[in-house]
């Protein structure tokens, strides 16, 4: 059966929008949200109407009409830890997205924003693969002090969808390779997939792993504790998430402008470009060791790949540690809906969060 579905993506600096019938992409359109029009809302919540109505706009605009749709299906946030695998939006589930049981995400809304338009047309919602998805291995869950455990957040979705990407390049499935998966976007994770299991992770919020277009990453603790003890939980957070990285360095979250910069002999743009590069091959030589070398793949994905000169940057790093494989941009839209199309066929059953 080729049902109809229709797949929101809200990332930190964009909303996607799909319909799909069976396998088959109807449109998808991509609302870039500056970072002037995201910082005008103090709380991630504060942005379910704004990105409702851009997503609805979208629809409209492509003369779709939503009574053909048999379900919606957003991009899971930040519940508390699960297995992989397609979840029924349940109250419980939407209770803890509106909490943000383990943080705030624009990702937060995808299951909220799915419900509101599918309780409209009487229809299910989903998530699939949300960002807690948690595999890691007893040692990959050490933090150094007894007081925190290490916690599994990132682009789940993504990872999984391009490691099967990956594998099938490779004429295998992906629960037979090991493959060290870089995810670079606004945020970056990088991660070592194990016979199809992530063992270990950067949470990609949570002050680890290299600094991305507008995260921080590992900063040093002692003396980041010395600036900001004055400051507001909040401001530390955003210094961290958010206004960390790119748009700390050079005010803008756009690789692009970086490029742009660049192109005009800015010195400390090249600087930052190069350094961004550095740190994340930096991630996925650690990523290799956790590995212990038998990689079938380095795989690059992610915005940050459309950039043909930062993928050479980070290929010459680490190339000689397992052959490269590039999926710039990402298949989330895919991966979202063929979660939900796997349920609607009953091939699968959706999993009670
Ligand atoms: N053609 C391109 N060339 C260089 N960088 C790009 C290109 N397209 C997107 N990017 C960069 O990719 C980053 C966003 O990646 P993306 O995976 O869309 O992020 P997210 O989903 O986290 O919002 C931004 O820094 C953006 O400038
Ligand atoms: C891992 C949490 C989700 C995330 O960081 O996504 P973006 O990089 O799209 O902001």
């Amino acid at each position: 059966m080729n049902f109809e579905t229709l797949v929101i993506n809200p990332g930190s600096t964009s909303t996607k929008v799909a319909v799909y019938q069976g396998k088959k992409q109807l449109f998808q359109t991509n609302l870039c949200h500056p970072i002037e029009e995201i910082e005008k809302y103090p709380q991630i919540s504060d942005q379910f109407d704004f990105r409702t109505q851009a997503i609805l706009k979208v629809v409209e605009e492509q003369s779709y009409d939503l009574n053909r749709l048999s379900a919606v299906v957003g991009r899971g946030g930040l519940l508390r830890p699960i297995e992989s695998g397609t979840y029924e939006v349940t109250e419980k589930l939407k209770e803890d997205l509106r909490l943000g049981v383990s943080g705030q995400h624009a990702c937060n809304l995808g299951g909220l924003i799915a419900d509101e338009i599918a309780q409209k047309y009487q229809i299910p919602s989903y998530i699939v693969d949300p960002v807690v998805v948690d595999e890691l291995q007893p040692l990959a869950r050490f933090s150094g002090t007894e007081a925190l455990e290490r916690s599994s957040i990132f682009h789940a979705l993504n990872h999984k969808a391009v490691g099967r990407i990956a594998a099938e390049k490779q004429g295998t499935d992906y629960d037979k390779q090991n493959y060290v998966i870089a995810h670079l976007g606004g945020g970056v994770s990088v991660a070592s997939h194990e016979k199809g299991r992530v063992v270990d992770v950067n949470n990609a919020l949570g002050g680890e792993g290299p600094f991305s277009p507008e995260r921080a990453g590992g900063v040093p603790v002692y003396h980041f504790m010395q600036l900001t003890k004055e400051w507001p939980q909040d401001k530390i957070y955003k210094t961290l998430v958010g206004k960390g990285g790119l748009v700390s360095y050079l005010g803008t979250n756009d690789l692009r402008v970086v490029e742009q910069l660049i192109a005009e002999g800015d010195q400390k743009a090249k600087l930052v470009f190069d350094a961004m590069a550095y740190q994340i091959s930096k991630e996925i030589g650690a990523n290799c060791a956790v590995l212990k070398g038998k990689i079938d793949a380095i795989v690059l994905t992610g915005g940050l790949c459309y950039s043909d000169s930062f993928v050479q940057s980070i290929t010459e790093y680490v190339s000689w540690m397992a052959p490269i494989i590039v999926v710039p941009g990402e298949d989330e839209m895919g991966a979202l809906n063929q979660g939900a199309q796997r349920v609607l066929a009953k091939i699968e059953h959706a999993k009670q969060y």
